[in-house]
């Protein structure tokens, strides 16, 4: 009877383990094809602008591509308008440059080489406010027939059906959105890392990151491979990317821009909600896209947005104005170089003539801990989680992932330990 039994389960159990071993490596599998996939496609589409590139040299050889990609907005903008430069000739010189930056800094999720066939009838929008201005976009607005990856796997091979409001009015006003950028996993970091498409880094020191979440479009403009992007910021990933890299960026009030078709890993969070803003240069670009975006045409294609233009007036005023400012907020400590940048900006902005008054932000802990952490983990990270399934959790992020995937009684038995140092420590809302 015992020989009998051993001849039954031992193959059996050797059967399972087989079973089990060979469900993994398929798994692997699969997650390396999607993965090399995605690589893939990123690099044809950077041979065909390559391409793209060499005709466009061969065919218009007396055209300096190079000296297109110094001029400020602005100016540029003027040239195209005036017909001293044509949009074609911009679109290239632009293509080119970010060519050259992305090898240097890995920037760039996708190039829209659509953007080539926008050339077509680029005319009809002459009167645009950004007539042949090729510009940036993060990875997570979405485009027409492009992923909007988040740098997790469960959203590649899943193309955007439309075009985003930002990018339907950016391209009503003439602008021509070329290339997009990249970002942390799930845009949840202030690094700028995935495992699809790799790391960024700082066009002023390889050696840094380059910041997030819109690390990839800090990168690309700093660098000079772009003259204007978009990105999106909750906590700081427009202002992140930008501070560190050495551009301007705007963060927007929540919802002054239309945010229908932003891709994210989660959903439905209203306690703390992404905005969309520009990066650039110069504050007068980002000036000239707001202005661009708040339009009829984004009031009628997003009612939610609130129908109200850019103030010119307000913009162009020199009356001198009451600033209010914080050094520290008491949660995040700021560096020495930044409080020192703070104050220093603080003594020019009085010199101009401006009052600039201290004020200390309220309860920084609440809205941290309650709105965004317990907010944007209401479900107990289930959504977010889920996207994190399918394939590599970037190192960057597997601290949190750990936590958030821990069991329930678990994350609550640490929660009450914590408590009395909640002051000190998040866990318990996490
Ligand atoms: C609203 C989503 C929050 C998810 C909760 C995660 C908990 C703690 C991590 C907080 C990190 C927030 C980083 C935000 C970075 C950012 O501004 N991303 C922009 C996305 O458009």
């Amino acid at each position: 009877m015992d020989g009998e039994w051993k001849r039954v389960v031992v193959p059996l159990l050797c059967a399972a383990g087989v079973s089990v071993f060979l469900l993994k490596w398929t798994e692997q599998q699969k997650v390396k094809r999607k993965l090399q996939r995605a690589r893939e496609k990123r690099e044809k589409e950077l041979g065909q602008a390559k391409k793209a590139v060499s005709c466009f040299k061969i065919q218009n050889a007396g055209v300096d591509l190079s000296s297109i990609v110094t001029l400020p907005l602005a100016e540029l903008s003027q040239q195209i308008r005036g017909g001293s430069l044509q949009p074609d000739a911009v679109l290239h010189a632009y293509m080119e440059k970010a060519l050259e930056v992305n090898k240097k800094l890995n920037c760039a999720t996708a190039v829209l080489t659509e953007s080539l066939k926008q050339l077509e009838d680029i005319e009809s929008h002459k009167g645009g406010l950004l007539y042949g201005i090729p510009i940036s976009i993060k990875d997570n607005v979405d485009y027409e027939g492009y992923d909007s990856s988040c740098g997790v796997l469960t959203k590649l091979d899943d193309p955007a059906v439309k075009d985003s409001v930002v990018v339907s009015v950016l391209k009503k006003q003439g602008a021509i959105p070329f290339i997009k950028t990249n970002i942390p996993q799930g845009l949840l970091n202030y690094e700028c890392s995935n495992p699809i498409y790799g790391r960024t880094v700082n066009p002023c020191n390889l050696e840094k990151t380059c910041g997030g979440s819109s690390g990839g479009e800090g990168a690309l403009i700093a660098g000079g491979g772009s003259i204007l992007g978009l990105g999106t910021d909750i906590g700081g990933s427009i202002r992140i990317p930008a501070a560190f890299c050495g551009i301007c960026g705007l963060k927007p009030t929540n919802n002054r821009i239309s945010l229908q078709g932003l891709s994210s890993c989660v959903k439905g969070v209203k306690t703390a909600m992404s905005a969309v803003g520009p990066l650039a240069r110069d504050v007068e670009s980002l000036a000239l896209c707001m202005r661009a975006l708040l339009c009829t045409d984004m009031f009628t294609l997003d009612p939610t947005v609130p129908p109200i233009p850019f103030n010119q007036q307000v913009y162009e005023s020199s009356e001198p104005l009451r600033i209010g400012y914080y050094e520290n907020d008491g949660y995040h400590q700021p560096s020495p170089s930044m409080s020192r940048a703070l104050r220093e900006t603080k003594e020019l902005l009085e010199k101009a003539g401006h009052t600039l008054i201290p004020f200390n932000p309220p309860r920084i802990f609440t809205a941290f801990h309650e709105f965004v952490a317990r907010g944007g983990l209401a479900d107990g990270a289930v959504t977010l989680l889920n996207h994190f399934k399918e394939g590599p959790v970037d190192p960057g992020l597997q601290h949190q992932v750990s936590h958030w995937g821990l069991p329930k009684f678990m994350k609550k038995m640490i929660s009450l330990l914590l408590r009395p140092i909640r002051r000190t420590s998040g866990f318990h809302t996490i």
